[in-house]
């Protein structure tokens, strides 16, 4: 068996939040001393309001969350406009750019407006045009190999918008991929691969709530679980993979840890 990934378990959404806050500064920090940036991709879904409830904290002994260095990107998009209800970019807007001061300084964001194109597969391809205008131009390298990616896990154990069974697990060229059958609605969305997640520096879920118990409960401790996509991310994440829970989401799994 490879290296497993770190496991956390928080009593409430306050201790998560302040372990994450720990957990991302760390992560800015290491990649401000690789490239005097800090280049990360991010999920929709719940996962925006827990990362605002860390971000817009209180600068205290862990140190401060330097926006005007940050360069995020989105971990998968749906393919609405960006002020749809169900679009990502939408969501982190209103839960946590809208609010951050001014005077800490705003990060530069990558959304992607689908009004302007054809199709899903030219959403994907301008994605990846973006993120290759980003990381291949300094580093030569085969994937973007983002400081942090921030995911969540679907209750069916789907994450980006990589679903279990789903034939776009095996992508191993692209960057970013489309699809245009999604079971969850939207149908048709963009999203990372699973190379370019696992090639992340750190990657971390957040899943929170009772609503998830069972799917992590098979991701983190089953056979079956292994062939879900976030188990997937495990597997080839080993221990740059880090679970963000709450008790309602991991009762039962033994192995959980609540200090950073
Ligand atoms: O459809 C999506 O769902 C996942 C999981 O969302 P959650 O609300 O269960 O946390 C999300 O991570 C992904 O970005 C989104 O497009």
């Amino acid at each position: 068996m490879g290296k497993q990934p770190n496991l956390y378990a928080f009593g409430d959404t306050d201790s998560l939040a302040k372990a994450l806050r720990k957990y991302i500064l760390r992560c800015q920090k290491a990649g401000f001393e690789r490239h005097n940036a800090f280049k990360i991709a991010v999920s929709g879904g719940s996962l925006p309001k827990t990362l605002a409830k860390a971000l817009l904290a209180q600068d205290d002994e862990e140190g401060k969350v330097d926006f005007s260095k940050w360069e995020v990107f989105f971990a998968d998009e749906r393919a609405v406009p960006l002020d749809h209800e169900d679009s990502n970019y939408g969501l982190l807007k209103k839960d946590l750019l809208d609010k951050i001061p001014e005077s800490i300084g705003k990060p530069t964001v990558h959304p992607i407006d689908v009004q302007y194109m054809d199709d899903v597969q030219e959403m994907a391809d301008q994605y990846q045009d973006a993120l290759m205008k980003s990381f291949a131009a300094k580093d030569s390298v085969k994937i973007p190999i983002f400081d942090l990616l921030l995911l969540g896990c679907g209750p069916d154990g789907h994450t980006c918008s990589l679903f279990p069974n789903h034939e776009l697990l095996r992508e191993s060229d692209a960057w970013v991929a489309p699809i245009e059958d999604s079971p969850k609605p939207p149908k048709e969305r963009i999203t990372l691969t699973l190379p370019v997640v696992t090639g992340g520096i750190k990657i971390a879920f957040v899943a929170t709530g009772e609503g998830k118990r069972d799917v992590l409960g098979k991701i983190l401790d089953t056979e079956e679980g292994r062939s879900l996509p976030c188990g997937l991310v495990n597997e080839g994440g080993g221990d740059k993979v880090s679970w963000f829970t709450d008790h309602g989401a991991v009762q039962g799994v033994g192995f959980t840890r609540s200090e950073l």
